[in-house]
């Protein structure tokens, strides 16, 4: 088999994305992420710019000590200033004691910058370009040249632009890089320039490096490849500078699954997804679901046209397979469902129901109906679950109901008592009464734990069950204080997590159909056989 065309990925998470509306990495935040990026097989990580502030010189210190298994660390800096030289200058001197094998240095290609931004001559900065890249070579240093708004140099002035290119290759750089600056060219254009230095710079490798202004970044790199570009720069969830970088983590897969490209240094492309989430987890950013590839709505189906046909062959709406990039096919519960999905439930709960029995539609006409009134089963599947249960065949609930009731105390006696308030849960288990009180900080967590205390003497396995999230919705806030609200409750028992869900113009009430799911649920799902004792449930 022919071996597949190596593209190095060159991820400046550390540096561009360092750049990025409210991104800030502590030094071992930055540790962790070069562990991540090497784990996931990029080539380069440009790691920081060593001549911005101390914390990315002492990180440098710290991180030469680490093994990588096959990514190389780069220090990211300009060119030396205009009136200095090389040995005088502060940012070359933290260059170099950052000790990376490798820097990147950014350079002017636009002649309108370098009249404009740098007050210097076209002769001044070509000279800047060419001590600096020198001198870096005459250390020892790999360079990787960042020739900076190459594309609107390119257009402004082709002749300079390749200029400033001539000049970095002369002084020995190892790479040069294309810089897509501003982020506003579009991809024939990028292409057609990225093919025009390809074929006048044979014998050196020819970069990428795009901004996201135009939304065009990641096809912007792609058409570079497609032009030749063997090294693509970009940050692995698309961060950085104003709109951004190119996402590495679309390009890699892309790359990898689209254009047969080898990128990842033969490491395997299903890790992407669990590595780019622990790097988000680390730069306390989270993935938005409608990430290509790597987000959670990626694989998500909601249509019921689309689960439908994704049911019947996963190609009809999945251009590659989730698990090729490590995610996973979700199947959502909503308003938009047919029959497909709904009869795919039902399998499980009542298989001697057919796909075109009328309790199949009847069911789908119900979830419908719920959500018209205010319920989102999306993400709270468990208490769909039990609608289905309660539809079809024997089923009989775990306890009734007799009544429950909440009180506050305010003024609170004891202002350090985190216990504001009461709840009382009268319930009846197959026709044995319980009763129980507990205190709360605030009624719904009074409420939750008096159903638990009434029930654990019944099912004993409640113990373990816990609240891990809660959420309230309102549904039509112009309705004010009567608004209807949504209450969504994520509990768990140590082994499994599991979300249900309440709608109710009493949020009390909302709060207490959620928390009897929750335990109605935790209770189904242990295998445990109801009493037989059949009344309405809920209050
Ligand atoms: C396109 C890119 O993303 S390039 C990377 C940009 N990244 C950053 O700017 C983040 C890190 N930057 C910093 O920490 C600071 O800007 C520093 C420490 C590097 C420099 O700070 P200061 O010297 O105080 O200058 P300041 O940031 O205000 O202005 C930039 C200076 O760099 C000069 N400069 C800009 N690009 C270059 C270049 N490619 N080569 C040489 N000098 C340059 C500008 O002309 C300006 O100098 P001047 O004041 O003599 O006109
Ligand atoms: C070098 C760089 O970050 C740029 O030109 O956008």
């Amino acid at each position: 088999m022919a071996e597949k065309a190596k593209i190095d990925l060159f991820d400046s998470t550390l540096r561009d994305g360092s750049q990025a509306l409210g991104i800030s990495f502590s030094v071992s935040d930055k540790i962790r992420i070069v562990e991540l990026l090497d784990e996931l097989g990029v080539a380069w990580i440009e790691a920081g710019n060593p001549g911005s502030n101390p914390k990315d010189l002492e990180f440098f210190r710290k991180v030469a000590a680490m093994q990588l298994s096959c990514a190389r660390l780069v220090a990211f800096g300009a060119t030396r200033r205009k009136d200095s030289s090389c040995a005088d200058d502060p940012n070359m001197a933290a260059l170099l004691e950052a000790g990376t094998d490798a820097v990147a240095i950014f350079g002017k290609s636009w002649d309108f910058h370098v009249k404009e931004i740098l007050h210097a001559t076209k002769d001044e900065n070509l000279k800047m370009i060419g001590d600096t890249i020198a001198w870096f070579k005459e250390k020892g240093k790999t360079v990787i040249f960042d020739a900076e708004h190459f594309f609107d140099g390119h257009a402004s002035d082709p002749a300079y632009a390749m200029a400033c290119l001539e000049t970095a290759r002369d002084a020995g750089a190892d790479v040069l890089v294309l810089c897509e600056t501003r982020g506003g060219a579009l991809p024939w254009e990028v292409e057609r320039v990225t093919r025009i230095v390809v074929e006048r710079f044979p014998g050196i490798p020819i970069g990428i490096h795009a901004h996201d202004d135009g939304g065009m970044a990641v096809a912007n790199s792609l058409v570079s490849v497609n032009a030749g570009a063997t090294h693509v720069q970009g940050t692995l969830l698309g961060f950085g500078e104003r709109c951004g970088n190119a996402n590495l983590s679309t390009i890699a897969a892309d790359l990898a699954l689209k254009m047969d490209r080898d990128v990842l240094n033969g490491k395997s492309l299903e890790r992407l997804y669990t590595l780019c989430r622990a790097v988000a987890e680390v730069s306390n950013v989270s993935v938005p679901s409608g990430t290509p590839y790597i987000g959670d709505g990626a694989f998500a189906h909601k249509g019921g046209m689309h689960i439908d046909g994704v049911l019947k062959n996963p190609a009809s709406f999945e251009h590659v397979q989730p698990a090729a990039v490590g995610n996973e096919r979700r199947l959502l519960t909503s308003e938009v469902a047919g029959r497909a999905l709904i009869f795919r439930a039902l399998q499980r709960i009542a298989p001697y129901v057919d796909r075109n029995d009328e309790r199949t539609s009847a069911l789908v006409g119900t979830l419908k109906t719920l959500e018209a009134e205010g319920y989102q089963f999306e993400g709270a599947e468990s208490s769909f679950e039990l609608v289905i249960k309660r539809n079809f065949g024997s089923w009989h609930p775990y306890f009734n109901l007799v009544h429950y009731q909440t009180t506050g105390n305010h003024p609170v006696a004891d202002p350090h008592s985190p216990e504001t308030h009461m709840a009382v849960v009268k319930v009846s288990v197959n026709g044995s009464a319980g009763i129980a009180a507990a205190e709360g900080a605030g009624p719904v967590n009074a409420l939750d734990k008096a159903l638990r205390k009434v029930l654990e003497s019944f099912y004993p396995s409640l113990r373990s069950v816990h609240l891990t999230d809660y959420k309230v919705r309102v549904l039509d806030s112009r309705s004010a204080t009567a608004s209807k609200v949504r209450v969504l409750i994520e509990s768990s028992d140590g082994e499994r997590n599991w979300t249900t869900v309440g709608v109710s113009r009493d949020i009390i009430q909302a709060s207490w159909l959620a928390l009897s799911d929750s335990i109605e649920y935790k209770l189904m799902s242990d295998g445990i056989v109801p009493p037989t004792e059949h009344t309405a449930h809920g209050a």
